[in-house]
């Protein structure tokens, strides 16, 4: 079987590490490789795996190499000379002063730069927590931007611009400490688009925080002497991340900094709008403002802001991006002081590289300098002196010379210490340009000892994780792994796809582009901006560098790439894609605006307004309003006072879609009059997200499945109105009808028992390269659908609990910790004890180790073997790792022999308890 082997796809790190136990001495490659123009274990670009050839004059078909296909323990290549064609950059630049002196230069006269300063009105503690962190002085700019008008006392909003790497957080940072602390008891929430982003925010904030009280002793007092017990983190500042479907209930209480994602943040405020509680918001951060320009979740930064601007409360508004162009409009918007600066604690030298060719970009020194207005005919015609030369390869793998580039720049940075981060357009393209980079990297035998034992060791944490390597993709613990091992310099070469570049925080000396393109597009200048930015970073190299790597025909798209502005931002609301009857539905819920004239009023505080009439906004509103009745959401009396109904409260504290509340109000109460209880097939129904991941069910899959469901299941099909006669017919290729309002309805049923199916597979362990292979399905459509049932899940148990349909709620409460766990009822037990999940809590099971009591009973080293088997990778390798991996493994069962013992005593104790 071809098929898992091919799935199970190897880093460069493995590569390394077969290398290691095989060594084979340098040696010519011809007569072993297959060649490029054989087909054999080659294979097509797929629709997202275009390479950059392919637009290539000379290669009207082009196939990239998937990396899974290339021989096992290839033999060693070497990287190309890269050769000065100038003995010294014509002009004397920012950046190539800063190659000679390494820090960024800082005043040391201005004592208003020091954090210490009264100005600020900074505890000690902070400001020791600040430098432990390598933070004792702040930048010029970030002083000026502080000391704005009516900013450090939270009285006026703030909106700046700072390129990436800048150091904006610490702006943000400061306001937000100040307002809390300021006044104990009040809160404040940042907001961040992605989940990685939240988790990293998280770590930062509670090393900044560590120790820092906020309430003084005499207030610690009263406080203990109160009616209520005293948390043991009482008085210090707790920074709590809210994302996925695992916080939803956390409250406003929980927490003094709330670090959320954007959904989150706005579920958080609505409920705390609802219940009151907003009154102790001070502070709200809006990180990566420029996303309020995102087709899919832009318009959510729009709500919370103008949600908070109708409180009549203060709420400092701090927005901040990289990338704001119109950032007056925004600041006029928020009634807030701006600021903008082009500083870059470290310069970035713009480089393109085209035909083994290095030009100068122009260094980008925020000095005023113009860069260079590179056009193609100069580069082509020689018009345009190339600083540098990268030799044609003699190796016939590297004879694209966009290929050779990035492999010999990489080279080139790794070998002089620093990180270099590779973007390409597509996870086929980025496996093969791993594992060419990793073949003329020096052999782990000619490593220093303590980068190889970091390399080792980094091998053993991955293996031992209880998910295995997944070769769908990284998952979150697999890529903190990396990222901190990169971070560290045990890695020195992260290669990685585009879209990566706006998720992550890896800075690099060099970053390097293996073409302009995220599958068959061209990148914007917004994600190129993004991918340049994490070129440099203070602290880490004294310079930045970006190459961009194209060929002929790409050449005018990425110079003009390369100087292009960035589209202007402006608000996402509209009654086409439905945001307006959202945003409506939402205010009316929650009772913030509930009259007309009061909806009048918030309408006039969007950014909407900003770029509409208020006739215009006012026929949206009507029309919206109207919509909203029809649906059965909202209900208006003789007054035009509107309140919300029952399911659309239920709706927004689910926090859908209200056409997709819609859709699931009616698929539940046909449920409730009929909900099959034995067997799991209808609860999974209900699981199943109902938002677009571009499902295109394939009909033979769907029969073949339906085939194989036992009564029960068949019973489901029956309630949801699917036919498996229909089913049958198309199988046979007839097409489901989707022109009438019904046929969408049942189409959409249909489709959403097809990802039902697949979510049954995910719960019972099957791994998600195999469910998207059986149903024909991208891998990525598989793993959003696996990443956002959790959510989706606990969405719909809050919207039977606002429904008043109290058993069901419970039964789909109990049937989401199964979610949760990924694994059948039997292990959920199990799943309770860390490191015991999934594929790791049947192992545990099939060894006859069946509850917590098994285990809190079981000695550790007893439990050593078990986790050996539970690594799924068969990445053993032999020798003195053995050891190691035996040290991490048994570290591993002490911790899940005492969790269980924790856990075990609980249950006695609430058994006692009951007696
Ligand atoms: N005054 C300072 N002194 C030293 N280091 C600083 C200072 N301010 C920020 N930094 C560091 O610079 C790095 C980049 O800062 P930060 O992440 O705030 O940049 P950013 O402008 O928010 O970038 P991005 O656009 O990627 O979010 C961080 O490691 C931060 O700790």
């Amino acid at each position: 079987m071809k098929s898992m082997q091919g799935l199970l796809h190897k880093t460069s790190l493995q590569t390394a590490q077969e290398q290691q136990q095989k060594p084979v001495a340098p040696q010519s490659v011809a007569g072993q490789k297959r060649a490029w123009s054989s087909n054999g274990g080659l294979v097509k670009p797929q629709p997202l795996a275009t390479t950059s050839a392919a637009n290539s004059t000379s290669h009207s078909t082009v196939y990239f190499q998937k990396a899974i296909d290339l021989p096992l323990a290839p033999s060693r290549l070497s990287a190309s000379k890269i050769i000065h064609l100038r003995g010294n950059h014509a002009t004397t630049t920012e950046y190539s002063q800063r190659r000679l002196i390494s820090a960024t230069p800082l005043s040391s006269r201005d004592p208003e730069l020091d954090l210490s300063h009264p100005t600020y009105g900074l505890s000690g503690q902070i400001v020791s927590n600040f430098a432990l962190l390598g933070i004792n002085h702040i930048y010029p700019w970030q002083k000026n931007c502080l000391k704005g008008p009516g900013l450090l006392n939270g009285e006026r909003n703030l909106v700046y611009c700072a390129p990436t790497g800048g150091g904006k957080s610490l702006v943000a940072d400061l306001l937000m400490l100040k307002r809390i602390i300021g006044e104990p008891g009040t809160k404040a929430l940042l907001v961040l688009p992605y989940v990685a982003l939240v988790q990293e925010k998280v770590g930062w904030l509670r090393k900044i925080a560590q120790d820092v009280k906020i309430l003084d002793d005499s207030m610690l007092q009263d406080a203990a002497n109160g009616p209520w017990r005293r948390r043991a983190d009482h008085g210090t500042i707790r920074v709590v991340g809210f994302f996925g479907g695992g916080k939803l209930r956390a409250t406003w209480d929980d927490f003094d900094i709330g670090v959320c994602t954007l959904e989150k943040a706005n579920a958080l405020i609505n409920t705390a709008i609802e219940d009151g509680s907003i009154c102790k918001l001070r502070c709200v951060v809006l990180d990566e403002l420029h996303m309020i320009d995102d087709d899919h979740r832009g318009y959510i930064l729009e709500l919370i802001a103008t949600k908070l601007m109708c409180l009549g409360q203060q709420v400092q508004l701090i927005g901040m991006s990289a990338t704001l162009p119109n950032l007056n409009l925004l600041a006029t918007w928020l009634g807030a002081h701006t600021y903008e600066t082009r500083y870059r604690p470290v310069p970035i030298e713009e480089h393109l590289v085209y035909d083994g060719k290095i030009f100068l970009a122009g260094p980008n020194d925020g000095l005023g300098h113009t860069p260079s207005q590179l056009s193609s005919q100069d580069v082509t015609g020689g018009k345009t002196v190339p600083i540098r030369r990268i030799d044609a390869s003699a190796h016939k793998e590297f004879k694209d010379p966009v290929l050779n580039a990035v492999v010999s720049l990489a080279h080139e940075t790794a070998s002089m210490g620093y990180g270099v981060l590779v973007f390409a357009g597509s996870r086929g393209l980025c496996e093969s340009d791993a594992r060419w980079i990793s073949r003329v990297m020096p052999q782990p035998n000619t490593l220093a000892t303590d980068i190889f034992d970091k390399r080792i060791s980094l091998l053993g944490d991955l293996r031992s994780l209880s998910t295995g390597i997944d070769p769908a993709g990284l998952t979150s613990e697999e890529r903190d792994l990396i990222a901190s091992a990169y971070d560290a310099g045990t890695i020195l070469v992260c290669v990685a796809t585009c879209s990566l570049a706006a998720g992550i925080n890896l800075p690099a000396r060099r970053v390097i582009l293996h073409n302009v393109k995220l599958g068959r597009e061209y990148i914007g200048p917004a994600m190129l901006r993004q991918m340049r930015g994490r070129a440099g970073r203070q602290g880490k190299t004294p310079v930045g560098e970006t190459y961009l790597c194209c060929r002929e025909p790409d050449l005018d798209h990425v110079l003009e790439l390369m100087h292009a502005d960035i589209p202007k931002v402006s608000s996402c609301l509209s009654i086409k894609n439905r945001r307006i009857q959202r945003a409506l539905l939402e205010v009316v819920a929650v009772r913030l605006a509930t009259s007309r004239e009061s909806i009048e009023d918030y309408f006039s505080k969007s950014l909407l307004r900003k770029s509409q009439s208020s006739d215009l906004i006012h026929d949206s509103i009507d029309s919206s309003l109207d919509e909203l009745q029809t649906m059965g959401l909202i209900e208006s009396d003789l007054f035009s006072n509107y309140t919300p109904t029952q399911l659309g409260k239920a709706i927004v504290a689910s926090a859908i879609d209200p056409d997709d509340g819609v859709f699931i109000h009616k698929e539940l109460v046909k449920a409730l009059r009929a909900f099959v209880m034995d067997g799991e097939m209808h609860i999974l129904y209900v699981f199943t997200p109902v938002q677009d991941f571009g499902t295109s069910v394939n009909w033979q899959v769907f029969r073949n499945e339906m085939e194989g469901l036992d009564e029960s299941g068949l019973r489901v099909l029956h309630f949801l109105g699917i036919k498996p006669t229909s089913v049958l017919r198309l199988a046979q290729g007839a097409s489901l009808k989707e022109t009438t309002t019904e046929e969408k309805q049942i189409a959409r049923v249909y489709r959403r028992f097809y990802l039902a199916m697949q979510l049954r597979d995910i719960c019972n362990e099957v791994p998600i390269h195999a469910v998207a292979r059986k149903y024909d399905m991208p891998r990525g459509s598989v793993q959003a659908l696996s990443q956002t049932c959790q959510g989706f899940a606990a969405g719909m148990v809050k919207f039977c609990e606002h429904m008043g349909w109290g058993p069901m709620a419970a039964a789909l409460d109990h049937f989401s910790d199964r979610l949760m766990a990924g694994a059948r009822a039997e292990l959920l037990a199990l799943s309770k004890v860390p490191f015991v999940k999934s594929r790791t809590a049947r192992v545990f099971f099939e060894n006859g180790y069946r509850s917590i009591a098994a285990l809190a009973n079981a000695d550790p080293k007893d439990l050593v073997p078990i986790l050996m088997q539970a690594q799924p990778n068969k990445l053993r390798i032999k020798g003195q790792n053995d050891e190691l991996m035996e040290d991490k493994m048994l570290a591993k069962a002490n911790i899940i022999c005492s969790a269980a013992n924790r856990l075990w005593n609980i249950q006695m104790q609430a058994e006692m308890d009951e007696i």
